[in-house]
Parts: C-alpha cells; structure tokens; sequence
C-alpha cells in the first residue's frame, strides 16, 4: 500500500505537486497519467524518499521511506534509466546492490532472467541500448522481490514487444498481491494494463478512479483523459503546418489541414 497524504512540493514560484491525496492498494495495476509537468515524477521521487515534500508526507506499507528497516525488499522503483555505473557490467550492478542489501547473490541471475538480460549480462551496461537500460533498471526494481513498486515510465525505448512484455509483467507483479504504481503516457496502453488510475493536472489530483470508470465518461479511454486535463495541459501543441511548409499559404487559419 502507498499512502499520499497531502503532498505538495514547491520549486521557486512553481507548485509542481499541490496538496496530492490517494492510495495505491496492493493486488492491482493503478496507472498514474497526467500531461507533460503535471507532476507524476516529483510525486514518485517524493514516495521514494529522493525530494523532500514542502508539505503532506507518503507512506509505503505503513512507513515512510526513510523509516524502513529493508527498503530494497519493501519498495522497489524505476524512475530513471541508466542509473548506473556505465563502466559496469549488469551483473556487477546488481551483485553491488544485492551485497549491500544482504540480498541473496543467487536473486542476481533470477532477475536478469526475468527481464530477459541474462545473455548480455556480463556487457558493460554503458554501452545498452534504451530499452535494455530499462530492463536493467526494472531487474534492480525486482531484485528484493519487494511488495510494493513503482515504475516511472518503464516502456520508454522498449520495441512492441518489450512493451508487450512490460504488461504482462505489471499485470502478473499484481497478481501476486503486490502494490504497483506506473506512469505511462501511452494511453492506450494504460487501458490494457492498469485497474485504476489516479490522473493529476498542475499538481492537483483529477481523478481517482478504475479504468473503466474513466473509460466510460468518453467513447475511449483516451477521449476521457484529454477531456479530463484539458485545462490543465501546460504545454500545448498544435497542429498547424510550419511556415516552411509549402501549402501553408492555402490553409484557413484555426483549420487542421488535415
Ligand atoms: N529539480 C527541479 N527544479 C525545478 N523545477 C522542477 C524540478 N523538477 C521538476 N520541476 C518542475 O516541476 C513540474 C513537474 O515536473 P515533473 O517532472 O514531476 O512532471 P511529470 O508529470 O513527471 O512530467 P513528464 O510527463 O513530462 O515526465 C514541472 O513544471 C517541472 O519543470
């Protein structure tokens, strides 16, 4: 269980998160969707321990990071890729992480089986691709078989069958019981894994509700989100042509030319 109780963290003049409130329950996938800015890495890196909220406070099972005893075994989280040491090899990572958690060093090739690295395992990890990066960053995630996690965008630079694959993982780590919190700006995506969404705009929590709630305000998924954050988008943009396109001369302005 995440519990967010009143966050709010301010950068200068900025609000980025402004008095967030929900739950994350265990034993479902709850999607965390929001326009660019919005807010949803702040308030993940808040629940990690990594910024400190200006106000309101997180709790994972109960604690908060800070006050737990095990927390590579409590909570694990991608919420940046590459967040190695590049001279390393994959193995190495997190055989240095596994030590210094008193993790089991036979849990190291358990992961990287899991998220399908184990062939390339003794590469140095600087010289990965994206996606393989992700994957790393996920076998970390794992590697305390934790009961509560938390994905940042995990299916970026993944090929369509690493986002495939990304689903079934989320959606079996769910069924074991786990709490699983994952922010994705694929839409359509977030429909075919996730159980509940809690969408946040400027900060400010939007909606808290199951998939098919939402789903059912629009005639999509995607069709209730924009209507849901429409005034809430900061960055806009449009589909107008740019002045070097040659048939821009001929389109009405306000008109899509499409
Ligand atoms: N370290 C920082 N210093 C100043 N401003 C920051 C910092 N980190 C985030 N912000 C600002 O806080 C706001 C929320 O950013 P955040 O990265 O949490 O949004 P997000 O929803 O994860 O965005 P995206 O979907 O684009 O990844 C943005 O306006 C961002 O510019």
């Amino acid at each position: 269980m995440i519990e967010v109780k009143g966050l709010t963290k301010r950068y200068g003049p900025n609000t980025a998160v402004d008095g967030l409130r929900f739950d994350v329950t265990p034993g479902a996938v709850t999607g965390f969707l929001g326009p660019n800015g919005s807010g949803k890495s702040t308030t993940m890196r808040m629940i990690m321990g990594l910024d400190r909220p200006d106000a309101g406070h997180a709790l994972i099972a109960g604690r908060p990071y800070a006050g737990l005893r095990r927390p590579l075994c409590e909570v694990g989280a991608l919420l940046e890729a590459r967040t190695f040491h590049p001279g390393r090899s994959a193995r190495a990572h997190l055989a240095a992480l596994a030590a210094a958690a008193d993790i089991p060093a036979a849990r190291v090739d358990e992961v990287l089986a899991t998220v399908g690295l184990s062939d390339v395992a003794g590469r140095r990890a600087g010289t990965y691709s994206l996606g393989m990066a992700q994957r790393l960053g996920i076998a970390a995630a794992l590697l305390g078989d934790p009961g509560v996690l938390l994905f940042d965008e995990p299916v970026n630079g993944l090929d369509p069958e690493g986002v495939r694959w990304i689903r079934d993982l989320m959606r079996s780590l769910a069924a074991e019981g786990r709490t699983v919190l994952l922010s994705s700006h694929l839409i359509s995506e977030m429909a075919l894994t996730a159980d509940h969404l809690v969408v946040i705009g400027r900060g400010r929590l939007l909606a808290d509700t199951s998939v098919r709630e939402l789903t059912g305000r629009g005639r999509s998924l995607e069709e209730a989100f924009f209507a849901l954050t429409e005034s809430a988008s900061a960055y806009q943009g449009t589909a107008h042509p740019t002045a070097r396109d040659e048939n821009a001369s001929h389109i009405e302005p306000g008109r899509n030319p499409r």
